[in-house]
């Protein structure tokens, strides 16, 4: 039984920064679902990338895994020998509800849960890496060096699948794509209250760019191939491939 989000349904006195804590962790499959359009879409489509993407005796990435939804989603669908797959993420209370949520799953895929930050760690042999709503939350000056990171630990023909909010050049366009989401989160139970709360919470701590943006940066850190392949309202998914 899903935990619902109600974390911002009433009045914060002293609202702080959005965190990914033990009380967002309880009910993440639920704040997710209800605020990010095409959120299953995208996590479909990350299991039918990995089966075309994943090569044999590789390493698959999920970085800032959360619970392991992308995680589960490659292991479903792989169906090369030899792959192992790493999960990162630097909230513990992410990973300890992840590392149940995947061993409710029968799966002869190795999976290696890492809390650690996307900063810190090495990329290597990697056919797969999926940045799932993650480089958002990553600081803007860091972004370039993790994408290059990224892109030199991938072999060649490896996938990059990038998923984020989105700002538009657009402004008028911006505005509407924010108010379609909100109308998203009004029709999925979330109160004006809980909207504006969430909003306040998030500014601080998650900085979306633009999809153009993102396209330039992809292709300054090498690669060759890329494009948005999903978009509803600004939220979005993107891949690149080497
Ligand atoms: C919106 S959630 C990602 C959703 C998840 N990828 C999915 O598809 O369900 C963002 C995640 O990134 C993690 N995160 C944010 N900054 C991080 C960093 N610097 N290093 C590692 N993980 C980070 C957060 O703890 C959180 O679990
Ligand atoms: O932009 C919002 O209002 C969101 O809730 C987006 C978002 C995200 O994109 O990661 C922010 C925090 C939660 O992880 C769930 C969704």
């Amino acid at each position: 039984m899903q935990s619902k989000d109600h974390i911002f349904a009433a009045p914060i006195a002293q609202l702080g920064d959005f965190c990914f804590d033990q009380n967002v962790a309880e009910v993440f499959p639920d704040m997710i679902k209800r605020s990010v359009p095409g959120y299953s879409n995208i996590i479909s489509a990350i299991g039918m990338m990995t089966t075309r993407f994943a090569q044999p005796d590789s390493r698959l990435y999920d970085l800032g895994c959360s619970l392991g939804a992308a995680t589960q989603e490659m292991r479903r669908n792989l169906t090369q020998p030899g792959c192992r797959i790493i999960a990162v993420d630097n909230s513990a209370a992410m990973l300890e509800r992840a590392a149940s949520h995947l061993a409710a799953f029968k799966s002869e895929v190795p999976v290696t849960l890492t809390e650690a930050d996307l900063c810190d760690i090495e990329i290597d042999n990697a056919s797969v890496v999926v940045l799932n709503f993650t480089l958002q939350f990553i600081d803007p000056g860091q972004r370039e060096t993790l994408l290059g990171k990224i892109y030199r630990g991938l072999k060649p023909g490896g996938v990059l699948i990038l998923s984020e909010k989105f700002v538009s050049h657009d402004e008028t366009v911006n505005e509407l794509l924010i108010d379609l989401h909100h109308d998203f989160k009004r029709a999925n139970g979330y109160s004006e209250l809980e909207i504006s709360q969430k909003r306040t919470a998030l500014e601080n701590v998650m900085r979306p760019d633009t999809p153009e943006l993102h396209k330039t940066r992809l292709k300054r850190v090498g690669f060759q191939h890329v494009d948005l392949w999903f978009q509803c309202f600004n939220f979005g998914s993107m891949v690149a491939i080497k």
